[in-house]
């Protein structure tokens, strides 16, 4: 696969087959194009030549509208930082993305995930009344509640002390058994290796 930003850079990147279940984590110096990468395999930008097939669709051959909610339904990204709406309760956030997905409304699916991740107290809350952990329990949260095909995580553990970067790993690869879901984690972070069998380097 091969990504050109007009007359700047280029990416090349060897094919990789993603397993079913399976844990993957991304590896790759910075500039290396680990989040370009990602962006492809997400249905967030299409590579200048090649395919990303995700259950055996080639993604990039939906019509916008249906990649939306494609997206929405099978992958699951957790950012860097949370991305929530503030003006929005943390219930609402994810009732949001039930439906942006085209999902009914399942606050008993909601509720099961927050209790999960042990924030089932703050489904009422505001984003303000979170500590930045459990705003990153609410990111997981939003990441896995359409229980998507697959989850990624994009240097989740960059900006965190040693003691939450292993529990950030360790709800990951939790929610990722509990929703049966494919995990894929970029990072330049050499703490998190030994949390993976697979790696892909760039
Ligand atoms: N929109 C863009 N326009 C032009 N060049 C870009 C664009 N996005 C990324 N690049 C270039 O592509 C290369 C890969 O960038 P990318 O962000 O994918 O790397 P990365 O491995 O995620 O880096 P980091 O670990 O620093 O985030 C870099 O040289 C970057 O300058």
């Amino acid at each position: 696969m091969h990504h050109q930003f007009g007359k700047g850079t280029s990416l090349h990147f060897d094919d990789w087959r993603v397993e079913r279940n399976q844990h993957y984590l991304l590896l790759g110096s910075s500039g290396s194009g680990k989040s370009t990468l990602l962006h492809h395999i997400s249905g967030l930008l299409k590579p200048t030549n090649g395919n990303i097939y995700l259950n055996g669709i080639d993604i990039y051959s939906l019509s916008e509208r249906e990649l939306d909610t494609f997206r929405g339904r099978y992958i699951g990204i957790v950012f860097q930082r949370p991305h929530l709406i503030k003006s929005l309760t943390i219930g609402q956030n994810l009732l949001l993305a039930q439906g942006m997905a085209g999902y009914k409304s399942d606050i008993k699916r909601i509720k099961e995930v927050l209790s999960s991740l042990d924030i089932r107290e703050k489904f009422k809350s505001s984003t303000e009344e979170l500590s930045q952990g459990q705003l990153q329990r609410v990111s997981i949260a939003r990441a896995v509640i359409n229980r998507p095909k697959l989850l990624i995580a994009d240097e989740p553990t960059s900006s965190l002390d040693d003691l939450n970067t292993e529990s950030v790993m360790e709800l990951l690869l939790q929610q990722s058994v509990l929703n049966k879901t494919t995990l894929v984690v970029a990072t330049h972070d050499q703490r998190i290796k030994h949390f993976f069998t697979n790696t892909f380097q760039l």
